[in-house]
Parts: C-alpha cells; sequence; structure tokens
C-alpha cells in the first residue's frame, strides 16, 4: 500500500537555496523514493516575493514529479506550518561580502521567534525542524525557545555544510574518495570558530590523521579552509553558497529520518550537556541516527587543541544567544 503523504514546509521558497533544494525534495531525495510529499512553501508577504513563489511552482509543476502528492504558497507561518512533519527554515537575508554571519542577527533574529511560535501552534507534534537560515545555530535555538510546547530535540541547525566540506578537504588531501571515509565530525557553532575534527577519522580503516600526520596542516590550512568556506564562495559568487547548501540540508534531514546505520555524522543540536557543553546550546556534535532519533556519539577523548577549539566556538555561540535574550525571556 502506498504511504500516506508527508508534509514539508520550506521557507524562503523562492530563493536561491529554495531553487535548489524544493525539485529534491519532490523528488524523493529528503525522505525516500517510496514517501510521498506535500509541499507547504512560504515566502513573505510581498508582491514580488509571491510572483517569484508562484513561478517557482509552476516549474515544479512543470516536472510532474510522481511522489509530489501537493503544493501550496503561503505567505503566514500559521498556514505554512499546519500539521508539517518536516520544517526546513531557510527564508532568512543571507550575508554579503565583508560581514560574518552573527552580523545577520539583528536582522534575521525577528523571523524565528515568529516562525518557532507558529510552529508550537500548529506543527505536527513530531515535526523535524533544520535551521538553515544564519545565523543558523542561534536562529534555531531562538525557534526552539519560541515553542515550549514542542520537544527541545525537534530543533536543529544546519553543520552538514561545514562536516562535507571537511569530508572534500580531508579525501583531497588523503587522495580517497569521500565515500571511504567515516567518523569524521564538527563541533560547534556555524561559523569560522567551528572545529572540523578528523582526529577519530578512518579512511578504509585506516586513522586519517595518522595518513595526514600534519598538524600544521590542521591547523593552518585545513580549519581555516573549512571555517572560511562560505567567504570564499561568496567571494568568488558574489552571492553565498547555495546549491550545496541546499544538498547538505537534505543530507541532515534525509539521515535524521532515515537514520545512518551506525555510521556518524555532524548535527547542530541542544546540547545534553554532553562533553561539557551546556545544557540547550545548539551545538555541532557527532551523531549517529536511528528509528527518527539522534545520539551524540558518547566517550570520545577530547586533547587540549581540540579543548581549546571547542571552547572558542562555545563562547562565541554563548555570546550570541547572550545578545538575543531579548528575544526568548
Ligand atoms: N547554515 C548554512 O550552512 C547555510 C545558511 N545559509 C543561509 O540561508 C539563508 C537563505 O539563503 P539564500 O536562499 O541564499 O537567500 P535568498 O536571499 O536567495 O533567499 C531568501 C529568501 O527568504 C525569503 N524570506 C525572508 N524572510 C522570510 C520570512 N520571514 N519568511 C519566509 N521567507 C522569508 C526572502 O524573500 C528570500 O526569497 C541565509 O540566511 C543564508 O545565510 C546559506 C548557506 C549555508
Ligand atoms: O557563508 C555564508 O554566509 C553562507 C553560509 O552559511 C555558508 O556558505 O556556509
Amino acid at each position: 500500500m502506498a504511504k500516506a503523504p508527508k508534509r514539508v514546509a520550506v521557507t524562503g521558497a523562492a530563493g536561491q537555496i529554495g531553487y535548489s533544494l524544493l525539485f529534491r525534495i519532490a523528488n524523493g531525495d529528503l525522505l525516500g523514493k517510496d514517501q510521498p510529499v506535500i509541499l507547504q512553501l512560504l515566502e513573505i508577504p510581498d508582491e514580488k516575493a509571491q510572483k517569484a513563489l508562484k513561478g517557482v511552482i509552476m516549474e515544479i509543476d512543470d516536472c510532474a514529479f510522481p511522489l509530489l502528492a501537493g503544493v501550496t504558497a503561503h505567505s503566514d507561518s500559521l498556514t505554512a506550518f499546519k500539521d508539517v512533519d518536516v520544517a526546513l527554515l531557510v527564508g532568512a537575508r543571507p550575508r554579503g561580502p565583508g560581514m560574518e554571519r552573527k552580523d545577520l542577527l539583528e536582522a534575521n533574529a525577528q523571523i524565528f521567534t515568529v516562525q518557532g511560535k507558529a510552529l508550537d501552534a500548529v506543527a505536527s507534534r513530531d515535526v523535524k525542524v533544520l535551521v538553515v537560515g544564519n545565523p543558523a545555530n542561534t536562529n534555531a535555538y531562538i525557534a526552539m525557545k519560541s515553542a515550549p510546547n514542542l520537544p527541545a530535540k525537534n530543533f536543529t541547525a544546519m553543520l552538514r555544510l561545514d562536516h562535507n566540506r571537511a569530508l572534500s578537504q580531508v579525501a583531497a588531501k588523503i587522495g580517497q574518495p569521500v565515500s571511504a571515509i567515516e567518523k569524521l565530525c564538527v563541533w560547534g557553532n556555524h561559523s569560522p570558530t567551528m572545529y572540523a575534527d578528523y582526529r577519530f577519522a578512518t579512511a578504509d580503516g585506516k586513522s586519517v590523521k595518522d595518513l595526514i600526520n600534519d598538524q600544521v596542516w590542521n591547523k593552518d590550512t585545513f580549519l581555516p579552509t573549512v571555517g572560511k568556506r562560505g567567504a570564499a564562495i561568496i567571494e568568488a559568487r558574489g552571492l553565498s553558497s547555495a546549491a550545496s547548501a541546499a544538498n547538505a540540508a537534505i543530507d541532515h534531514v534525509r539521515d535524521w529520518v532515515l537514520g545512518t546505520n551506525g555510521k556518524w555524522t555532524t548535527m547542530g543540536i541542544p546540547s545534553d550537556g554532553s562533553y561539557g557543553i551546556p545544557e540547550g546550546t545548539m551545538f555541532g556534535f557527532p551523531v549517529t541516527t536511528e528509528n527518527g532519533e539522534y545520539k551524540i556519539v558518547q566517550g570520545l577523548e577530547i586533547d587540549e587543541f581540540s579543548q581549546e577549539r571547542i571552547n572558542i566556538t562555545l563562547k562565541e555561540l554563548l555570546e550570541e544567544r547572550e545578545g538575543v535574550k531579548h528575544l526568548v525571556g
């Protein structure tokens, strides 16, 4: 028997990430090739944005996706989020050259208060929320705090793009395909302070750290390259990354819903206190997922260099959180 459709909300649906994301969701890349989906798309109540959204929907229609059971356009989060099983909160202002993501806090934070409240009011009680809009960790924190009737664990932030960037850099360094690499992770904030960590990683069973054996490369090349990759894309394209961000959003939710079969990935999730990260902090952790739930990989040794890096990214997150205190009460 065919499965009942799942409702997926996407905000900022007429934006650049939306344009790379929606077609893949409708194609079954997010929830599986046997899972029909209904898209509930939100854009700002602005004539130009709504018209652009209509155009995108016309193109979605023109793909005749067999798994697409419906698509609706919205300008109000209370209708867009009604009964949704998955919410991808993409809609927010992106940064331009010379900005850091936290410079967007002022412009974007308010959006996530409103949308957190709307999810609280009308979404499925099991809704899985991924915040992509920057600064993603703190926006996810705001949305979570604005939705006290939903489990905090349902709110997550996107660190998967950093994770995928790190995978690619490591694969190139050791001359192996990304598919050979396991047990990589990224700790902390989606910002240049994030700490991409290959100390536990293996490539075809061999230690990646031993294969690389170059702490100077780690510190002076790898970490800055991954940490500043978003800015490098802006510099090259004149626009922030979109297709790779959409791809990471698909990877994040697909793994959360369908499971990683014991493999590690990275998700920004509310801390349960593991590794000394204060409870509730929206922090990138190594996780495995099973039956729609994520679990932090426990018992990893944190050496002095790693602890320093984790402290730096945590400090930044706590400062961002302090800056939005007035919004979350
Ligand atoms: N977490 C991550 O790894 C990444 C995050 N991003 C972030 O994703 C966000 C979106 O990026 P793009 O699609 O490139 O931007 P964009 O400007 O092309 O599209 C954003 C869309 O969101 C809409 N929007 C704004 N406020 C909204 C609201 N309250 N409700 C619904 N829609 C709203 C706008 O009208 C626009 O169409 C930015 O904040 C960007 O920084 C981008 C890349 C990676
Ligand atoms: O850098 C930006 O502003 C967009 C983003 O988050 C990324 O590409 O990682």
